[in-house]
């Protein structure tokens, strides 16, 4: 039986961060994971609990256009508040944006833990009765070390410690006063946990989730992917692309994402990226969405000298629409030169970062022609992409 509150509650959920760890294009809260944008995951969460009275959403000022997107039709959403360039500014921009409404307690929430249960929610609530903050937060299980660079210094007892979820929440009136006078003072927190500790309001531990994981890095979304979406049966494709660009004069060439100081460039309507050409085509040819050309005509002006990042983003993007995800990412350079070993794990890794993958799921190979044709003769770079991709099964059965 749900208890009745007498005090109004309300939820802000912080989504102004950029989700560079993650990588992928966009900003990974308004990134599709099992059909829908992980914040609307989160925000329906909140939206539909009985206790919860309102949910604002703080964004960054570029991400409007994702954020109604995203959030189209839910309902007891307040307008979107501007964020700031850290978390703590963003959660006090939300909180004045609030003040209006004189709520009595805050759950303060991550956009992008879209696990939060019920049960959570409500206990955060309940120990609000009694306390002015309460924070989520469930035992370290793991021995902790203290590192510098690979080598171990020692080992940190895990006693008594916690790692800090959200929601977090608060008496409104006193975590307001609390930020301003951080930020006044130039006290820079992670949480807001530690924003109450600071102003020496005490902090309740109330027990969180082991479930109520953070999206942080490629495979936390991709764990997600499959927890919200567990009972979809899945299907693997594959798709290969293949690329040519002649050299010409010039001192570098873009490859893999990368440039590569050389005696010539490729030429081509965009940056002429091959390896990257290749691996968009891999990605469009396991969705059955054309290829390159299809989605960036070369008679199209607006695509000369663009960056091919651009071109394969535009393929992952695609892919996630229809709720997939990429496995991996293979890619075969056929050239006499520039050498590639030396740059292969800058590729890799920033291959990764486009495709918002783990290094660990792209490999980047080179091999020459030996001296056999166009490529043998150094007249051009070839490059063969193959990416294999995970996508619910009931997306296409034809
Ligand atoms: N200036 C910021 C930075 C972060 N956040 C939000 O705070 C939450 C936790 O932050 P984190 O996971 O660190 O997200 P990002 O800052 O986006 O990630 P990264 O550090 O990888 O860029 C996210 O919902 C994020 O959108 C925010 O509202 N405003
Ligand atoms: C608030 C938080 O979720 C608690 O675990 C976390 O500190 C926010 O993420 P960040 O990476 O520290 O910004």
């Amino acid at each position: 039986m749900p208890k009745a509150d007498p005090e109004r509650v309300v939820a802000l959920i912080v989504a102004a961060g950029r989700g560079v760890r993650a990588g992928g294009g966009i900003p990974k809260q308004y990134r599709a994971v099992a059909g829908k944008a992980i914040i609307r995951h989160t925000a329906e969460r909140f939206a539909a609990h009985p206790r919860i009275d309102a949910v604002a959403v703080v964004i960054h000022p570029d991400d409007r256009a994702l954020y109604d997107e995203a959030l189209a039709g839910l309902e007891g959403l307040a307008a979107p508040v501007a964020g700031g360039a850290s978390r703590q500014e963003s959660v006090l921009a939300g909180l004045e944006a609030l003040a209006g409404l004189s709520p009595d307690r805050v759950l303060i929430h991550d956009a992008v833990r879209p696990f939060a249960s019920h049960g959570l929610i409500d206990r955060v609530i309940d120990a609000l009765d009694e306390a002015e903050a309460a924070l989520a937060a469930s035992p370290v299980t793991d021995t902790l070390k203290r590192g510098a660079e690979d080598i171990v210094a020692d080992t940190v007892p895990r006693e008594g410690l916690f790692a800090a979820e959200t929601p977090q929440g608060f008496r409104f009136a006193a975590i307001l006063d609390a930020h301003r006078r951080a930020a006044e003072a130039g006290i820079p927190v992670t949480d807001d946990a530690s924003i109450a500790e600071w102003a020496g309001i005490a902090v309740r531990l109330v027990p969180g989730e082991r479930g109520n994981a953070k999206l942080t890095t490629p495979e936390d979304i991709a764990m997600a992917e499959e927890r919200l979406n567990p009972s979809l049966p899945r299907e693997t494709r594959v798709g290969t692309g293949y690329d040519v660009h002649p050299f010409t004069d010039g001192d570098a060439v873009w490859l893999g994402g990368i440039r590569i100081p050389y005696g010539k460039r490729l030429a081509g309507h965009s940056d002429a990226d091959v390896a990257l050409h290749a691996l968009t085509d891999a990605v469009l040819g396991a969705i059955a969405e054309g290829d390159i050309g299809t989605h960036f005509p070369p008679s199209d002006p607006q695509w000369r000298g663009a960056s091919s990042d651009r071109f394969l983003a535009h393929a992952v993007k695609l892919l996630r629409a229809r709720g997939g995800r990429i496995l991996n990412l293979d890619l075969a350079i056929v050239a006499e030169g520039p050498k590639v070993g030396p740059h292969r794990d800058a590729m890799r890794a920033r291959i990764a970062e486009i495709a918002g993958v783990g290094i660990g799921r792209v490999a980047v190979k080179a091999t020459t022609n030996e001296k056999l044709g166009f490529v043998g003769r150094g007249e051009g770079i070839a490059a063969i992409g193959t990416a294999s991709v995970s996508l619910p099964a009931s997306e296409d059965e034809s």
